[in-house]
């Protein structure tokens, strides 16, 4: 049967210009050249179910890889279904090069857009030639009376095919020659990697057989009394998302976890995703816990298609919020091996997309619901999450937007409704929040002086959350905890004594001067405050928003409009106001009139440079007065 014969393609120079572009991702071909040993492997016992063939119970399917140093080869063998002359010449000779074709017509004009899709191309067996100057196939067909077949290429369009001399049991053996400068894969640790990131989970046995390894277990068995060690498969044929939930448990998602993701930690909670219609999807989405939330970027969500490793964080198919999860998914009906704008364009694809934010908000709802008191203790690894994917994503916000919870002061959870509907007497529509708890102490003293709730807002993303909230509840209106508070404050029932205010105000403003805009004086609830610095929400929010677009001039100045607050119910106050007329005093007063409003400035925000410098070498004057009394 010896014959040759040329490939049946039209692009004379396609494979060196595939062979190079694809260069970077060029791994792929053991992924490639794996699972089609399996998938030959899958035909197999599909015939024997079928009752086509007979089945042998004692069969042991595998799938062997050899390093062979040496000779230069990797060599990768299955006991699949195996190809006869006629099959070799249809699905190697046509079907695996004319994928090649089809690759390169589709992408011959976008040679420059390099990352966008390679690896997501699976060129099947043709990706072999990435590797390798020469590829032999030999291969024995199940079928009765099948002769061995031997095809032998190198690359170019020229092929061979003649009877094997070494096959004489069933399935196919892939020889490659490696070319020079892909000597790294036949480094056994390289090889084995790899099969770790794509075939960890085929439903297969995968071995990899290296001299180097041969050799070290002769010499060792030599020394240990010729014991024969076990040789163990490199992946998990079984892997626990294609188990039915009810049959899983806590410890096994929690150790799937750790394998995956080669971690310790431990996952907050978990879904596990089990469609069968109107698609196949199944998978496991892990919500990881946070040291802090600039972690997040880590997350990582592993696609596969039918157990086979495809690449991490596809955003097409994961919404991009997701992605922020660690997970697995596995979905066999996606035409994986295609290119990234074919996912973006595929119906498919966004309902199955649809359909993982539909489960996920199920979940957190049904935590809400059922186990709150885990929601709340989850809440502050989870809210960056959640808030990013309702800014993402208007369908995901309108989902989860009554579980939202805000922490309180007090270290409550509560929902948006929960705080307005408590508050609504005192500040109705009105959230007060603290971004920074430790910098705003002094404000949150005053809140809980006042018996008044304010929530934590204390993340990066926060800014923009408040934003997007304001907007879906209008009328609702945030405002920092430093925010003027003049009318909640107010105490209703101390007499007015509008005369003494005034002459409070006027002594201030004398001291003081320009450095503050807006006096007021009012009666705090305690005593230690003598007075408070209050930031109109609107000027600070447009000081900030201005802050974004340093360099540029936006014709209008931006400055926070401060109110000096000042206690009328602070003996330190009172003093001052018994010695306004002493003009003997005046210098004294003004000099702790000024410190005053600079402690107020302090917890408020850090003093600029100069009121700094000020401010310390007021501190000196005023020690230096008290120890010269
Ligand atoms: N190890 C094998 N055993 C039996 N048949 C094989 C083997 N490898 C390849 N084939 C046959 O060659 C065909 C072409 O293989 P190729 O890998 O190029 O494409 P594919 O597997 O059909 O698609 P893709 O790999 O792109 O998903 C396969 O469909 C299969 O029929």
């Amino acid at each position: 049967m010896n014959q040759k014969g040329s490939i049946s393609i039209h692009t004379e120079n396609i494979f060196p210009i595939i062979k190079k572009w694809l260069y970077s991702d060029k791994d792929i071909f053991i992924r490639e050249l794996i699972s089609n040993g399996c998938d030959a492997v899958n035909k197999h016992k599909k015939l024997i179910s079928l009752g086509e063939i007979p089945g042998d119970k004692n069969e042991e399917y595998k799938i062997n890889v050899y390093i062979d140093k040496e000779n230069s080869t990797l060599v990768f063998e299955d006991n699949g279904i195996g190809m006869s002359e006629e099959e070799v010449n249809k699905y190697i000779n046509q079907v695996a090069f004319s994928g090649a074709e089809d690759f390169f017509n589709e992408y011959k004009d976008k040679m420059n857009e390099e990352n966008d899709i390679i690896g997501h191309f699976g060129l099947g067996f043709y990706s072999s030639f990435m590797v390798s100057k020469k590829v032999q196939i030999d291969t024995l067909s199940y079928k009765e009376d099948a002769k061995p077949v031997r095809w032998i290429s190198e690359g170019g369009t020229e092929y061979e095919i003649s009877e094997s001399d070494n096959k004489t049991t069933r399935g196919t053996t892939i020889t490659l020659f490696l070319e020079d400068d892909s000597k790294e894969f036949l480094e056994e640790f390289t090889v084995r990697n790899i099969i770790d990131k794509y075939c960890s989970f085929l439903p297969v046995d995968i071995y990899l057989n290296s001299n180097e390894e041969v050799q070290k277990e002769n010499e060792e068995s030599e020394s240990e009394d010729n014991e024969v060690k076990e040789v163990t498969p490199i992946n998990d044929t079984n892997p626990l998302w294609l188990k039915s939930p009810k049959d899983c448990t806590d410890e096994e998602y929690k150790e799937f976890y750790r394998k995956v993701f080669k971690t310790f930690d431990e996952p907050l909670f978990w879904i596990h995703l089990n469609v069968d219609y109107p698609f196949n999807l199944k998978g496991i989405l892990y919500f990881p816990k946070l040291n802090n939330e600039f972690e997040l970027v880590e997350g990582k969500v592993k696609l596969y298609n039918n157990q086979v490793f495809i690449a991490d964080n596809i955003k097409e198919v994961v919404p991009e919020f997701l992605l922020l999860l660690k997970g697995v998914i596995d979905c066999p009906d996606l035409p994986l091996n295609v290119s990234r704008s074919f996912l973006q364009n595929d119906k498919d694809v966004s309902k199955i997309s649809k359909h993982i934010v539909k489960k996920v908000a199920d979940k957190l709802k049904s935590l809400f619901k059922n186990e709150r008191e885990n929601y709340e203790k989850f809440w502050d690894d989870i809210q960056v999450f959640i808030k990013f994917g309702c800014l993402k994503d208007e369908g995901f916000y309108d989902k989860v937007k009554d579980i939202i919870l805000f922490k309180t002061i007090n270290s409550e959870y509560v929902t948006l409704n929960d705080y307005l509907e408590k508050c609504k007497e005192k500040h109705e529509n009105k959230v007060f929040y603290a971004s920074n708890e430790e910098q705003q102490s002094q404000y949150i003293k005053l809140f809980k002086d006042y018996d008044l709730d304010a929530v934590v807002l204390d993340a990066t993303i926060d800014n923009h959350f408040i934003s997007m909230i304001e907007f879906k509840n209008q009328g609702v209106n945030f405002n920092r905890i430093d925010a003027d508070l003049s009318e909640v404050l107010k105490d209703k029932e101390s007499k007015e004594n509008t005369e003494e205010k005034a002459d409070i105000e006027n002594l201030f403003k004398n001291s003081v001067g320009e450095r503050i805009k807006t006096y007021s004086v009012e009666s705090l609830k305690s005593e230690d405050t003598s007075a408070i610095i209050l930031v109109s929400e609107q000027s600070r929010r447009m000081s900030e928003m201005k802050s974004q677009f340093v360099g540029m001039n936006l014709g209008m100045s931006f400055e926070e409009e401060k109110t000096l607050v000042v206690n009328d119910n602070s003996p330190i106050i009172k003093k001052l106001l018994s010695l306004k007329d002493d003009e003997n005093k005046k210098e004294q007063v003004s000099l702790i009139c000024n410190q005053i409003v600079d402690i107020a400035l302090l917890s408020n925000k850090e003093l600029d440079p100069t009121e700094l410098d000020d401010f310390i070498k007021r501190n000196n004057q005023l020690m230096n007065m008290i120890i010269s009394l």
